[in-house]
């Protein structure tokens, strides 16, 4: 999920097992999963007790055949019996409850955990992690988890305990006839221990790393699924065939050789495992026959045999239940690790204690700042400079891929600086408290995200406790009126549902109203007007003026229209500002920005079937 810092790593190799880890997210509740494991344990020896009771039954019945009337005790253990299967049952219901309980509140600290800790990563983060690979992870691993503490855990706990009573049991009655049963569970157990990777030769063959591969190659190929469903419209128009996706393909292919080369090494464990736990007959009936020559009593015998057929009637859900709680504890495991994938990652420090800006001025001031990706070879920022007093707009301009947008992300500490300080009233940002920092900053996206709400509550977000006169009031500076207007319940519609759409540049203009309504005194706009049309770019252009009024302001713009009446322009290219100056300065000095503004204005005179002169 990330990478690891090597305290982290070392951190980790200390740490307990995962499965000790898992129960530490169960907080104080912890201690009803031990509660509800041994109540499970419990239930199984009393499982056992019935068919004790039904030996005595049998021996009684032996006893005194053919008069069956005098076997007096028959009654009191069929009772007994029916008392220790009732008490059972009730012991089963009661673990079941404590590890039920335990599991919710774990499943539900582990996304309360991971979502916290989301809450403090840089925002960032988020670029590297697509949503749905976050949710797959937090809900995936919790509801992963749920079921393990809930269900497989106890039984597992039961099951152990099932093979303890059995040797116990061997000796009571007939050792050579419980020997004969505990060979095909031996024989099952080793089969078992062979599936999760005992014995392989190497650490690869571990069923957690299996686990772990598996979880990733069916990530990647949800991943692939996604992007192919997505792109399924240019898959049309360009009329290419599913090959196209050779991403989806492979991450196919890679599923099913991994799941197909694990199924290969369990084919023949599994096989025996199968046959041995359902031969215990097979094993039982020729061991008896050879056994009941040597037998002094008979009836005895035979009582303990008819003892051994039933007993052996419970080893195939036991061993059963054994090996889907092994493949449990190693799906837990994996879900534990994703989820601390999530917890390892760094936060975002906090500010100092002297945070706050001091001069309470909002002027904004890059001094020497450089900046690298997480992962990135080279910065996408370098030595940048330059100063915004408050009120004024600069412009950052210049070819695709410079490092326009991750500037912008400076200033509301999207990512913390490598080298130098970025400083918004004279103060470092990583000292200004970041409740402080939000409040200060409106960033406008490119690509807007409305929520699946009502228009209302979209901009809303921006201040919650608005009143419904004061959205209005935004919504109409940022020209959403007619956009309200067309919609069936006006600022009550609920965006998305019901075939309610809006257009790119209509979801701009909710985004500046929303700005608008949080009217912080710095903005920042990374290509407010992408995907303006000409009758939207009009009113998003009114929208801004209203937006911007005596704010400072950075915007980012590749119209450079948009740009022309800003204070300062800077030109970045390669991560480095290479020109800077007023609109008149820059188209003056024949540099990149006069190449720059005279193809943007040939680019606009055009026409299909015309150059630009014609249309001009
Ligand atoms: N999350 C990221 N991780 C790694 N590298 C990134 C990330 N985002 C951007 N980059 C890289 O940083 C460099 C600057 O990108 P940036 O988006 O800041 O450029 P830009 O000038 O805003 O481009 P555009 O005008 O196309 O939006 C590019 O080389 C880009 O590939």
């Amino acid at each position: 999920m990330t990478e690891q810092s090597p305290e982290n790593k070392k951190s980790k190799r200390k740490a307990p097992h995962p499965l000790f880890r898992l129960l530490d997210f169960a907080g104080p509740y912890k201690i009803l999963t031990v509660v509800g494991c041994a109540l499970s344990g419990l239930h199984s020896l009393l499982a056992v007790m019935p068919l004790v009771c039904v030996w005595f039954i049998m021996s009684q019945f032996v006893a005194v055949a053919p008069q069956w009337s005098e076997a007096s005790g028959a009654a009191f253990y069929a009772w007994l019996a029916v008392g220790f299967a009732v008490a059972g049952v009730v012991v089963y219901f009661a673990a079941l409850m404590c590890t039920h309980i335990a599991a919710f509140r774990t499943g539900n600290n582990m996304r309360k955990a991971a979502t916290h800790h989301l809450s403090k990563v840089p925002l960032g983060y988020y670029d590297e992690h697509s949503t749905g690979e976050l949710r797959r992870v937090i809900d995936g691993c919790a509801g992963q988890t749920e079921s393990v503490l809930a269900h497989k855990f106890p039984d597992f706990v039961g099951a152990l305990i099932t093979p303890v009573v059995f040797v116990v049991v061997m000796f009571i009655f007939d050792w050579a006839m419980g020997l004969a049963c505990l060979v095909p569970i031996a024989v099952s157990f080793a089969c078992i221990w062979r599936m999760m990777g005992g014995g392989g030769s190497d650490e690869n063959s571990s069923y957690l790393t299996f686990v772990s591969n598996y979880q990733q190659a069916l990530n990647r190929m949800n991943a692939a699924a996604t992007e192919y469903v997505r792109g399924m419209p240019v898959v049309k128009v360009f009329q290419q065939t599913v090959d196209s996706f050779n991403a989806f393909k492979e991450a196919i292919l890679q599923y099913r050789d991994m799941a197909h080369g694990y199924s290969k090494l369990c084919e023949k464990p599994q096989v025996v495992q199968i046959v041995a736990i359902n031969s215990t007959f097979a094993v039982l009936v020729p061991a008896s026959i050879l056994l009941a020559g040597a037998a002094g009593d008979f009836a005895s015998f035979f009582t303990d045999f008819l003892f051994y057929v039933v007993f052996s009637a419970v080893t195939t859900s036991m061993m059963t239940k054994i090996l889907y709680a092994s493949e449990a504890a190693a799906m837990a495991q994996d879900a534990v690790m994703r989820i601390e994938g999530i917890l390892f990652t760094p936060e975002m420090p906090c500010c100092s204690a002297k945070g706050g800006r001091a001069s309470g001025t909002c002027d904004i001031v890059f001094e020497g700042v450089s900046f690298t990706y997480p992962g990135a070879d080279a910065p996408a920022v370098k030595n940048v400079s330059f100063a915004i007093p408050e009120g004024e707009t600069m412009a950052l301009v210049g070819p695709s891929g410079g490092g326009k947008s991750t500037i912008a992300s400076l200033v509301p500490r999207f990512w913390d600086v490598d080298e130098g300080r970025v400083l918004v009233g004279g103060v470092d940002v990583r000292d200004v408290p970041r409740s402080e920092l939000m409040d200060s900053v409106s960033f406008v996206f490119q690509n807007t995200r409305l929520f699946k709400r009502s228009l209302i509550d979209n901009i809303r977000f921006a201040r919650p406790s608005a009143t419904r006169a004061e959205v209005e009031a935004a919504a109409h500076a940022a020209q959403c009126d007619d956009i309200i207007a067309k919609l069936p319940e006006g600022l009550d519609t609920v965006v998305g549902a019901k075939g309610v759409y809006l257009s790119g540049g209509e979801c701009q203009r909710i985004a500046l109203a929303r700005a608008i309504l949080k009217d912080a005194p710095i903005v920042v706009l990374d290509e407010a007007t992408a995907f303006a049309d000409p009758e939207n770019e009009a009113l998003i252009q009114r929208a801004l003026a209203r937006l911007t009024h005596g704010k400072t302001v950075l915007m980012i713009a590749h119209r450079l229209s948009t740009v022309v009446g800003a204070d300062r322009i800077c030109v970045v290219e390669n991560g480095a500002i290479s020109e800077s100056g007023s609109h008149g300065d820059l188209v003056e000095s024949k540099g990149v920005y006069r190449r720059m503004w005279e193809d943007y204005q040939k680019s606009v005179s055009w026409r299909i079937g015309g150059g630009a002169n014609d249309a001009a």
